[in-house]
């Protein structure tokens, strides 16, 4: 049976859990429960336990690589997204690693996500342009997911720059947008990132990439509206879903409780950000 495509992935993701909610899985062992605290070899634990609490509430997760390989966990990474697969296999896995080098180095790094953790998809960095992002397109039914506009307020010091300094001029922003939907889209796997912190900017990637997935961080921990956040990204026609978003909560989800019971908590939070968001989608 050939391999069922990232997007197709989120598209039954969303149906099986009425969800538009990621998990971000941003392990600091200083913030870890209990007797847990502190311990980095607790970093596969504490994320099994929040996807056991969490996994049939969300669209998708995505472990984010920097919280694993500063305390030389990658091992931990490894058996996690294994794990994700046996128990949670309707759910695809976005490894956050904002990858961006020239295409024989990019080569290795889409191998890393691909191949070593097994990813669906994984985020990238389109500063170096299309042939660092093209290595990553040659698999097939794997995603890519470029920053396009992101969540933190040093986002805006190139991403919001004219192409020419001239008024009426696209931003750097808006020009990637297009290229997401169109050009660079060779395998229409493409996907982009836009922070919750910037709806109208959200809504008008949507405009100009019409059909392409928003991952969209900055609800919860950075004070994005969930509510703006979907009227500005999310569309649909006749019950079909033709712009999708997958929002993403890390630090609001992990930590609502730093108690034994941080992983009902953990699922008390989810659920409701996952019925926020489903209610602006009205
Ligand atoms: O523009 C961006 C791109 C990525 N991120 C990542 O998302 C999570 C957000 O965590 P919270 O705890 O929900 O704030 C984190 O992994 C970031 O590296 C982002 O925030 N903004």
């Amino acid at each position: 049976m050939p391999a069922m495509n990232f997007v197709d992935q989120l598209l039954r993701a969303e149906r099986a859990h009425h969800s538009l909610l990621c998990v971000g899985l941003d392990p600091e062992p200083s913030r870890f429960p209990g007797e847990w605290k502190g311990d980095p070899s607790r970093i596969y634990d504490f994320c099994a336990a929040i996807v056991d609490a969490t996994r049939d509430l969300v669209i998708a997760y995505k472990p984010q690589i920097a919280y694993f390989a500063a305390h030389s966990a990658e091992p931990q990474l490894e058996r996690l997204m294994a794990y994700i697969r046996a128990v949670a296999p309707e759910v695809p896995v976005i490894l956050d690693a904002k990858r961006g080098d020239i295409g024989s180095t990019a080569e290795q790094y889409a191998k890393e996500a691909f191949v070593r953790y097994g990813a669906d998809a994984v985020t990238l960095s389109p500063f170096m342009g299309f042939d660092s992002v093209e290595p990553y397109l040659r698999y097939p039914d794997k995603g890519a997911i470029l920053l396009c506009r992101t969540s933190n307020a040093g986002g805006s010091d190139l991403q919001n720059q004219r192409l020419a300094d001239v008024d009426g001029q696209p931003r750097v922003y808006e020009h990637l947008a297009r290229l997401a939907q169109t050009h660079w889209n060779t395998n229409g796997q493409l996907g982009l990132v836009v922070g919750a912190t910037f709806p109208d900017e959200i809504a008008r990637v949507r405009d100009l990439a019409p059909t392409v997935p928003l991952l969209i961080p900055g609800v919860g921990a950075q004070g994005g509206d969930a509510k703006a956040t979907v009227k500005a990204g999310y569309r649909a026609q006749g019950g079909r879903i033709t712009g999708l978003v997958v929002v993403n909560s890390s630090r609001a989800i992990l930590y609502a409780s730093d108690g034994d019971d941080f992983a009902q908590a953990a699922r008390r939070a989810a659920q409701t950000a996952r019925d926020e968001l489903n209610a602006a989608r009205a």
